[in-house]
């Protein structure tokens, strides 16, 4: 059974003070997050201090010279001024950690500011060779304030789309919200990204076996699991006879289109492209799986806006019923459009 070898690099974001040093700094204290190098993209000067005030953790980092794999970007966001910076301060890791100037790190967690739209990190990551030759997408984790969660996502479309990108979202802070906030934040969860998965901590403490390690590949057992990373979203049955809707401005909607059997991935790979080159600036991710006839093996496809990522081969792995299906998540999308866009090819 074959497994990328790329390091696994985890996008921890979350509308402003959402959780998210929190629950960083409470994973980082966890023996199996060790080997895990940080960038963090803070606005201001606080940074570090504040990240690890009041834990010993900035004793072990001098002990284990963790130091040397955190790195702080805190003079502009790397949704915007930094993207660049981003791609250096990655590149600039692993070359370290090739040449053994730094201790080796076996998965990296990119933490960014509260206001960041994560589309256009996520396609930085995608974008550059080097990059995209040496680290994977692991999963894109998404705090949410129980209290002011449903607030922060009706009133602001950064957290509206960081929710709805999500591989996991963890609704923070679950000691000071009522069960009906948490309730009502959970069911509006639901029909943003019913594919991603929920979970409820306080005061960051949460396994990391639930952020980490879960995309594409089962670090345990090495080996593939895109059912678990697809995770298409369950949607009720439209009635007989009715149509998808055309969302209205700013929704954000996410369903399954299965695609024709047999198909060809010569084929299938340029239609993607252009695909995404037509729906790209509403389209927040793109995630699938791909029963090709011209390859060994499925493939596992991720897209994000414009940019289609290099397809995984999924050696070794089957399934009973290989349907090809592709997971759509957008922003104003009209279904039945994008639906007959991706069948057409
Ligand atoms: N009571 C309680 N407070 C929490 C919990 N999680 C975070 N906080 C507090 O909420 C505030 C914000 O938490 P942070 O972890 O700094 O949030 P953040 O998302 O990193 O914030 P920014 O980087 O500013 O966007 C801090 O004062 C935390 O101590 C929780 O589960 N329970």
């Amino acid at each position: 059974m074959d497994m990328d070898k790329r390091i696994p690099v985890t996008l921890l974001t979350g509308f402003l003070g959402s959780g998210k040093t929190t629950l960083l700094n409470k994973l980082l204290h966890h023996p199996d997050m060790r080997d895990t190098a940080i960038i963090i993209n803070e606005l201001g000067d606080a940074g570090l201090d504040q990240i690890f005030a009041n834990s010993n953790l900035a004793q072990n980092i001098e002990n284990e010279h963790i130091t040397d794999n955190t790195v702080l970007l805190s003079s502009g966001c790397l949704c915007c001024t930094l993207k660049n910076e981003l791609a250096d301060t990655m590149r600039d890791l692993f070359f370290k950690r090739a040449l053994q100037a730094i201790p080796q790190f076996n998965r990296l967690i990119i933490e960014t500011t509260g206001m960041a739209d994560p589309g256009p990190i996520l396609a930085n990551l995608m974008n550059e060779p080097v990059i995209e030759s040496v680290y994977r997408l692991d999963a894109v984790v998404v705090t949410i304030d129980s209290i002011y969660g449903l607030q922060q996502i009706e009133e602001n479309t950064e957290a509206l789309k960081q929710a709805a990108v999500a591989d996991v979202l963890v609704l923070t802070k679950t000691d000071l919200a009522s069960a009906e906030q948490i309730n009502a934040l959970k069911e509006k969860l639901i029909t943003i990204n019913p594919g991603a998965t929920q979970h409820k901590i306080a005061h960051g403490e949460l396994d990391p076996a639930f952020v980490v390690d879960v995309g594409l590949f089962d670090l345990a057992t090495k080996h593939p699991e895109p059912q678990r990373w697809l995770r298409a979203p369950i949607k009720q049955a439209q009635p007989k006879g009715t149509l998808p809707q055309k969302t209205h401005n700013d929704d954000i909607t996410s369903f399954t289109v299965i695609m024709p059997s047999p198909l060809n991935w010569s084929q299938l790979k340029p239609h993607l492209l252009s695909f995404c080159q037509k729906y790209g600036k509403n389209l927040l991710r793109l995630k699938g799986i791909i029963h090709a006839a011209d390859q060994s093996a499925p493939l596992a496809i991720h897209a994000v806006h414009f940019t289609p990522y290099p397809p995984t081969l999924l050696e070794g792995w089957t399934e009973d019923e290989p349907l090809s299906r592709i997971v759509i998540i957008g922003k104003d999308l009209d279904e039945l459009e994008i639906r007959k866009a991706l069948m057409q090819f």
